[in-house]
């Protein structure tokens, strides 16, 4: 098998990281995982269609002996012990990966999946930027005469890099002629070019692993962790993973993810968003007992999202992992002081909230609000790193309470059915223009909550749920008469240059995926094919 790079646009500096030793790792890995992501992939499929017919999904029997016996994950590295603040954020423009790095958070998760459009110069341009980073000599000219550049005068926050999901291919590196595996690819370019750097640092190579499904999946992780040190000669157990819990299946499979990866595991992620999406896509055809209520009424009090956090705990403290929190998604404003408040008081309950119920540590999306999450966790924790000795023996979650979406109190409406549409537009365009995550009325939106968006509306309509606040049903006529009206409400918001770039092309997009008979499983993979 032979790599082939495919570059049309030269990126600056791309030749620093796609050199040839860089570019044989990447292979090697191809070589010997890509064809089990692929059997993996349609085994998801199958799955899907099962949990779809029947609205039902269970621990698995198969593996009770992992969750009855007893073992631990490696211990955390002096690095990892305190991640009471983790910033999250794509690491491209250069600006925002030092801003992230300078935010006082302990943690950055430099976003290669949610918050990241794989351009091909946003996958190079990741990898690069964090290397620069991990030198200390990442800096960055703003168009305005800005400077910046990394802090000296306090630590940097660690980074923990989260490569593509397993669903995403890579189109300009051909193995054989087919696109690569784009997990592969950020996780080897990066791998090779820091893996040492980080460790020279007292860091390491550290990871955040997005969307699985099944615990096999980690089991492929594990070994690409174990060959990956070996060819680089970088000692066994190096690698530090956390995984997100942010599909409906992996919620069932807690334990297991982290058995298959304890040498490697780090810690579980309770990665709501996606969770939400996920629910939506394996039970859409189960009925209207998994119509999940408008988006803006589900809240982490609900039971079935408390039933997955207060596992998620249970299971991490059991197995000496760190248990992370999530994202409030709202987003603090510094020219208006009352949406500012708002988006305060919000994080703090919600931060409140985990760091009560034992997490560890969580997530924010902006700067401004890595206090705010400080100060809860600093409330909770005291002089402790982290509360991973706070067992929770006394939760039990029956697979009842996690199905049970509609123990959320709420409901559809129209304004709802509006603002999935606006957001899912507004959103497409502006990953199809490169950009991954935006502010969208308050409300950081990236691809997860975009994908809970445009599934919302597919949902409604293969109901015909009938909407609370106009009384009448969903309907394609319908769907489509609100999605002209926000594209239109958007023309006018962006201008013509604007919306004949990316918000037609969107536009089409989103109809494609919310009136489609069939489910489509990621927006991005039909975003993909206009931007590849
Ligand atoms: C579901 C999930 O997976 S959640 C995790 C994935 N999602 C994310 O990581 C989203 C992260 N957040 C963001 O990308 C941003 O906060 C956005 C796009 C939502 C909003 O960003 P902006 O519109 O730039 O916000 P705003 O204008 O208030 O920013 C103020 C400053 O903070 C910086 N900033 C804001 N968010 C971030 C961030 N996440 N990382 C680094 N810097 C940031 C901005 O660059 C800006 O810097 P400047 O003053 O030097 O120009
Ligand atoms: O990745 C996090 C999520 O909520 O999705
Ligand atoms: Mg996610």
């Amino acid at each position: 098998m032979t790599l082939e790079l495919t570059d049309p646009h030269p990126i600056e500096r791309a030749e620093e990281i796609l050199t040839p030793e860089a570019l044989a790792f990447v292979e090697a890995l191809h070589e010997r995982f890509a064809d089990r992501r692929d059997e993996l992939l349609a085994a998801r499929g199958a799955r899907r269609e099962e949990a779809a017919r029947t609205g039902r999904l269970d621990f698995l029997p198969a593996t009770r002996e992992v969750r009855e016996s007893d073992w631990q994950v490696a211990p955390a590295p002096p690095a990892l012990q305190d991640r009471r603040v983790e910033m999250t954020g794509p690491a491209t423009p250069a600006k925002m990966a030092i801003n992230a790095l300078n935010s006082g958070a302990k943690v950055w998760l430099a976003d290669m999946e949610d918050a990241s459009s794989p351009t091909w110069a946003n996958v190079v341009g990741s990898v690069l930027n964090l290397r620069d980073a991990a030198r200390g000599t990442l800096s960055f000219t703003a168009e305005n005469g800005r400077e910046y550049a990394l802090r000296t005068d306090a630590p940097l926050a660690v980074v923990v890099m989260r490569p593509r999901g397993w669903h995403l291919d890579e189109a300009h590196l051909l193995r054989d002629g087919r696109r690569g595996v784009g997990a592969l690819v950020d996780f080897g370019l990066h791998f090779f070019h820091l893996a040492r750097l980080l460790l020279d640092n007292g860091h390491g190579p550290y990871y955040y692993l997005p969307k699985m499904e099944s615990h096999l999946e980690a089991r492929l992780w594990n070994d690409v962790f174990t060959f990956a040190q070996a060819e680089l000669g970088v000692a066994y157990g190096t690698i530090r993973a956390t995984m997100l819990v942010e599909t409906i299946p992996a919620a069932f499979e807690m334990e297991e993810l982290l058995y298959e990866l304890r040498d490697h595991a780090s810690g579980l992620n309770a990665g709501r968003w996606d969770y939400l999406f996920s629910i939506i896509k394996f039970f859409r055809d189960a009925g209207p007992d998994f119509v999940l209520v408008d988006r803006a009424d589900i809240t982490m009090t609900a039971p079935f999202m408390r039933a997955y956090t207060e596992l998620l705990v249970k299971t991490c403290h059991a197995r000496g992992a760190f248990a992370m929190g999530g994202m409030a998604a709202v987003i603090p404003s510094r020219k208006d002081p009352e949406v500012n408040a708002a988006a305060f008081a919000k994080v703090r309950a919600d931060k409140e909230r985990e760091a009560g119920d034992g997490f560890d540590g969580s997530w924010v999306a902006h700067p401004d609000l890595v206090p705010v999450c400080q100060e809860v966790f600093d409330a909770r924790l005291g002089d402790r790193p982290n509360q991973v000795d706070r067992r929770r023996d006394d939760v039990e979650v029956s697979a009842e309470q996690l199905l049970d979406v509609r123990s959320a109190s709420g409901s559809n409406t129209l304004t709802g059915l509006r603002n999935n549409l606006y957001v899912a537009l507004a959103y497409t365009a502006v990953w199809l223009s490169g950009n991954g995550a935006v502010a969208i009325h308050n409300l950081m939106e990236d691809a997860a909550t975009a994908e809970i968006s445009r599934a919302q509306v597919w949902q409604l309509i293969r109901n015909a749920t009938v909407l609370a606040d106009t009384g009448e049903p969903v309907t394609r006529e319908l769907v489509s008469r609100v999605l002209d009206e926000e594209s239109e409400r958007l023309r006018g918001q962006v201008g013509e240059e604007a919306f004949e770039a990316h918000y037609r092309p969107a536009h089409a997009l989103v109809a494609d995926l919310c009136l489609s008979e069939e489910f489509v499983d990621f927006l991005t993979l039909p975003a993909y094919e206009r931007i590849a």
